[in-house]
């Protein structure tokens, strides 16, 4: 393939850095704009990211602090190429526009490394979804390039509140519902923008929440998706028709079920295959690359209104190089998936881990604290929700002692963080064994029959029953 040198403009690179070196002051004026890759020639991009660091540190970024940097850095190679530039005079009224140029040429750089790798997949022959996502990837950098500078007018911002005023409700609420009235009276269901942390101890129940709560989402016409890093679709669904049959998931996946219930269960799947619920297969990588290119692809085809990720601890991250930095790993994975979130425009239901912090205290329900281990775990959540069983340390307890254990199916709904609602502790039932959740008051939560779809978020409303 012919060789096609990438956009730059060295002169302009020059102007920038000139006006910057000599007038720092004026840094302030491009931070917003450039970035080190806005810079093509090399030594530019060096001395750019220099002046940056001091700049950020809140610093002065003058000629000794330079000077610091550079020579610990061990290019002194640099020094000739600075002093040059400190004797170069250039107006720092072009700072701004010049800075927009190189901004630009570095999305256009951005966009031929792209646009290459496009090239070579098709002449790969490689699958068309993966050659959709780079295409899709590909029109993001372009859109991003003026985000900075681009302001919503108040005309836009109040169209957007009437699009959110004027949408129509279901049961009272405008997001997906979650199954349970009670946590939908508090939440309004997962709206479009939410990133809600559900983290628990393991065995508090994050995998019924999770399965019950997207099962319920996508049987009243919600396209969900499902991932799972740990438990296989197959054992998943076996959950789900728990629930529904009220047959123990452990009888159904070891083959225990008598003739006339595996014919319930067969019923029973029946009526469940048009739900449009979406697994992940986790054997092919728990790579927070391929999960979001993964959601991308299935918003395009399925036009996903919700995905639930059990749990994201699992996540690894191929972009990260120091892979046994688990905090590095975390922060990366959950700053993709609120991109992703953003992006489509979905809510994200995502399950964490706990570590034992909480096993040392005499009360054990979970409190922020125990989240701060997990990155910014908290930072980026619009809702953090904590699950507590009491029946899960009163069953061990029992057993140790070799007494009964008649478990009260408890399960608290803790809100630690709730964006535009209540905090604190919701009582609620959960049968782990049936893969039940319920409130006090009732038995189950009554399922939908057959797959019939309200679709709340954009008023659009189909039936497929
Ligand atoms: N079929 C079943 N019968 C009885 N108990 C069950 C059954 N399935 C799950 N449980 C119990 O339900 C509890 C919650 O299970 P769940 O898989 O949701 O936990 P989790 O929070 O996802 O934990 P982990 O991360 O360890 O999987 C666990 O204590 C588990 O032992």
């Amino acid at each position: 393939m012919e060789q096609i040198i990438p956009p730059h403009a060295t002169e302009i690179e020059k102007d920038v850095l000139s006006v910057i070196c000599n007038r720092p002051e004026l840094v302030y004026q491009v931070e917003d704009l450039l970035d080190e890759n806005c810079f093509y020639q090399p030594d530019y991009k060096f001395l750019f990211s220099v002046v940056m660091e001091i700049h950020t540190s809140g610093a002065v970024v003058s000629q000794s602090a330079i000077l610091h940097r550079i020579i610990p850095s061990g290019r002194q190679d640099i020094l000739g190429t600075y002093q040059e530039i400190k004797r170069t005079f250039s107006s720092e009224k072009f700072l701004v526009k010049n800075a927009e140029i190189l901004a630009e040429y570095s999305t256009k750089r951005a966009l031929l490394t792209k646009a290459l790798e496009i090239l070579q997949m098709i002449q790969r022959n490689d699958d068309i979804d993966e050659i959709e996502n780079e295409v899709t990837e590909a029109s993001t950098i372009a859109l991003s390039r003026n985000k900075n500078t681009e302001a919503i007018s108040m005309d836009e911002a109040l169209e957007g509140m009437f699009d959110l005023m004027n949408r129509e409700q279901t049961n009272g609420i405008t997001g997906i519902p979650t199954g349970l009235p009670m946590l939908d009276k508090i939440t309004g269901g997962w709206e479009f923008d939410d990133k809600v942390i559900f983290a628990a101890r393991p065995g508090m129940g994050k995998t019924v929440a999770a399965t019950f709560h997207s099962f319920y989402g996508a049987m009243v016409g919600y396209p969900t998706a499902l991932i799972s890093l740990e438990v296989r679709p197959a054992k998943l669904v076996a959950r789900m028709m728990s629930n529904t049959s009220g047959f123990n998931s452990s009888d159904i996946t070891k083959g225990r079920l008598a003739k006339n219930q595996k014919e319930i269960i067969i019923e029973k799947a029946g009526e469940a295959k048009k739900i449009p619920l979406y697994f992940y297969d986790n054997t092919r990588s728990c790579d927070i690359n391929d999960i979001v290119r993964t959601l991308r692809t299935w918003h395009r085809k399925y036009g996903l209104k919700a995905a639930y990720l059990d749990y994201v601890g699992l996540c690894e991250d191929r972009m990260v190089k120091n892979a046994s930095d688990a905090t590095a790993v975390m922060n990366s994975v959950m700053k993709k998936l609120t991109r992703l979130g953003n992006q489509l425009g979905i809510p994200l239901i995502l399950f964490s881990q706990l570590n034992r912090d909480n096993e040392g205290r005499g009360d054990k329900r979970p409190i922020l604290k125990d989240l701060k281990s997990s990155g910014k775990l908290e930072e980026d959540a619009t809702r953090v929700i904590f699950l507590y069983r009491q029946d899960y340390y009163d069953y061990n307890e029992a057993e140790s002692r070799g007494e009964n254990f008649v478990p009260t199916h408890d399960i608290e709904y803790i809100f630690a963080k709730n964006r535009e609602g209540q905090l604190g502790p919701v009582l609620l039932k959960c049968n782990v064994a049936l893969n039940r959740m319920y409130e006090p008051a009732s038995m189950s939560v009554e399922m939908p029959k057959g797959y019939h779809r309200n679709d709340a978020l954009n008023g659009a409303k189909t039936s497929f029953s």
